[in-house]
């Protein structure tokens, strides 16, 4: 997928061809609202178009007020009157509505992106999201959805103006003064387009002094904040020296944008207005009063009018392009993930499965996708009854983890087979797979809500009793008691914040309630006080009776019980049987990894 960036500094960006088609597609998302937003686009017009009639108006005021002259369509300064309050109401209600019009189009219709996107991202497999930044991600959410609604809102309106101005002004000078506006037309434009360009340049150079000055802040930054490893290394005078070189630079920069900058402003001052002065002078000695049919002082005014209006849309639609550039580059990282794939759990399942939790791990090997060539599992073999207990143990990177990823198939294994009640897991729905199973965590991410909230994760209907009972049985009711908000504490950024030992009975109560018949445990490796870790042992004897449970161990201390545990080495099982037997194997892994902890 592209990672282009556009709004990258280096290098401007062009417009490719399929980009623009590529993002036609989101128009997709504005066909449901396509009345309210074709009748903005037509108000959008008429707005435009009355707008150009003021210019127009102002002329016919001046040439009532002359007595050799007559206004247009015998209009006396009445009626003028009378017409631009008419145009001026209708212009304030032509823009009110197509303000309410466009908005109501542009957020329905960004809403709709942003509720397909999420939804698409949440369904996302596991590896997609290894893969790419979360940052990155969400910000297509919010900064790329915002970018595509300007140019639907506002960028899209300004281009349709702007170009209503430039065409019927132009039109309109055309037919009063054609030879002057021939002039003009070799003229302003000319010079508009060179202002652009160098305004641009000024704005780059504008940027890298910022960037510069943003690196003498880092070496004062790191160096303040280190500022012991300095002293230790005694690089007092090397930093010193790089400060000093850093703010020259920026010295260097400011001058040369100082000298652009001065020179821009010579430009406008000498070119611009020299312009403006030649077509005035050219204008003012064209005007012949005598005669009735010639040019006139207020067909000027008129002139003088629509050329400054023409020269702001001239430079207005200069800037479109790169708002352009920068819509497109937006739609098309939205596409990028409007059209990925989804893992299967699609839909909301059909229907209650209720597994036994008889699980067999068949000649299973695994490698990660993100890295194909280290083989992470071998030759897997191992399984367990409905309702036995096993722990898998073996030093970090081991494999543990990836096991129980497999099994709730985050990933996909290159061979071999996990069979659960004797099918293969594949051949389940996903949704219905994963609802069988309930993973105690290491680490237990709670969501910012209520502790209520946390624990009915685990079945969002549950009633107050069902709550109540799950964090009774998790040995987690005692200390929610003691809130004065019970339930409804709020944990998180704010209100209280969980103890490690709490957040685990928690994911308990979370589990119980959810009751699955495959229990995943990751054993906290970060050891809790006694007393706590009693309670959440207590809790998980709890939780895990009647269910097929496999436990991630740290700590041996905790699985002497279980039925049978698997030692793991280097992604290969290489010692089985339980407590009392591993025990006694001479030089054993598991021996000597019970001799160490236990030793302790
Ligand atoms: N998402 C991933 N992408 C690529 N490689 C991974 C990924 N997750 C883990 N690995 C690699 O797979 C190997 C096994 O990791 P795993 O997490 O299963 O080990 P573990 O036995 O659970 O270790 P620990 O006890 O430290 O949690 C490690 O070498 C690890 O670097």
């Amino acid at each position: 997928m592209s990672k282009q960036d556009d709004q990258a500094p280096k290098g401007r960006k062009k417009l490719k061809k399929d980009g623009l088609k590529r993002a036609f597609k989101l128009l997709a998302y504005i066909k449901p609202y396509r009345f309210a937003f074709g009748l903005s686009l037509i108000l959008l017009m008429l707005g435009s178009s009355v707008f150009l009639v003021f210019p127009w108006a102002a002329g016919e005021l001046l040439a009532i007020a002359d007595p050799d002259r007559e206004a247009a369509y015998g209009l006396t300064f009445n009626s003028i009157g009378w017409l631009l309050l008419a145009l001026l109401l209708s212009q304030a209600s032509f823009s009110y509505i197509r303000t309410l019009l466009i908005t109501y189009v542009s957020e329905k219709s960004m809403a709709d992106i942003r509720k397909d996107l999420y939804s698409q991202l949440i369904r996302q497999p596991i590896h997609f999201f290894e893969q790419r930044r979360v940052g990155e991600l969400s910000s297509r959410a919010t900064t790329d959805v915002q970018q595509l609604q300007d140019a639907i809102s506002i960028t899209l309106a300004e281009f349709i103006r702007q170009l209503i101005i430039l065409i019927g002004g132009l039109s309109f000078i055309a037919v009063i003064a054609p030879k002057l506006t021939l002039i003009m037309l070799g003229t302003f434009p000319v010079v508009i387009i060179i202002a652009m360009v160098f305004g641009r340049y000024i704005r780059k150079l504008s940027k890298n002094r910022q960037d510069e000055l943003a690196a003498t802040n880092v070496i004062l930054d790191e160096t303040l904040s280190a500022i012991a490893v300095v002293k230790a290394f005694t690089s007092e005078w090397f930093e010193r020296k790089r400060y000093g070189r850093s703010v020259d630079n920026v010295v260097q920069i400011s001058l040369r944008f100082a000298r652009v900058r001065g020179l821009f402003i010579a430009f406008i001052i000498a070119v611009l207005f020299g312009a403006i002065f030649f077509i005035l002078w050219i204008g003012a000695s064209m005007i012949d009063e005598a005669d009735p049919n010639g040019f006139h002082s207020d067909d000027f005014v008129q002139f003088i009018t629509y050329t400054a209006l023409l020269g702001g849309s001239l430079f207005s639609l200069g800037n479109f392009y790169e708002q352009l550039v920068r819509a497109v580059g937006a739609s098309e990282r939205i596409l990028d993930i409007l059209e990925q794939d989804t893992e299967i759990a699609a839909e909301a399942p059909e229907g209650e499965l209720r597994l036994q939790g008889n699980i067999r791990f068949e000649q299973l090997a695994f490698s990660y996708p993100s890295r194909p060539d280290i083989q992470v599992l071998k030759n897997i073999n191992f399984e367990l009854a409905a309702g036995e207990k096993v722990a898998l143990v073996g030093s970090s990177g081991a494999g543990k983890s990836t096991i129980v990823q497999l099994l709730l198939r985050y990933y996909q294994q290159q061979q071999g087979k996990i069979l659960i009640d004797g099918q293969d897991i594949s051949g389940y729905n996903l949704s219905q797979l994963r609802q069988n199973m309930a993973i105690v965590p290491q680490e237990v991410m709670m969501f910012g809500g209520t502790i209520r909230e946390n624990i009915a994760y685990g079945k969002l209907n549950a009633s107050e009793e069902e709550l109540i009972e799950a964090a009774q049985k998790a040995n987690a009711w005692e200390f929610i008691q003691q809130f004065p908000e019970g339930l409804d504490t709020i944990v998180g950024e704010r209100g209280i914040t969980l103890s490690g030992g709490q957040r685990q009975r928690i994911a308990i109560a979370r589990a119980i309630l959810k009751d699955p018949k495959i229990l995943l445990l990751d054993e906290a490796t970060s050891a809790l006080d006694a007393e706590s870790e009693r309670l959440v042992q207590d809790a998980l004897n709890t939780l895990m009776q009647g269910r097929s449970s496999i436990i991630i161990a740290h700590r041996l201390a905790t699985i002497r019980e279980v039925d049978r545990i698997y030692v793991l080495e280097h992604g290969e099982i290489i010692e089985q049987g339980n407590h009392q037997e591993l025990s006694q194997k001479e030089d054993g892994v598991y021996q000597q990894l019970a001799k160490l902890q236990f030793e302790h």
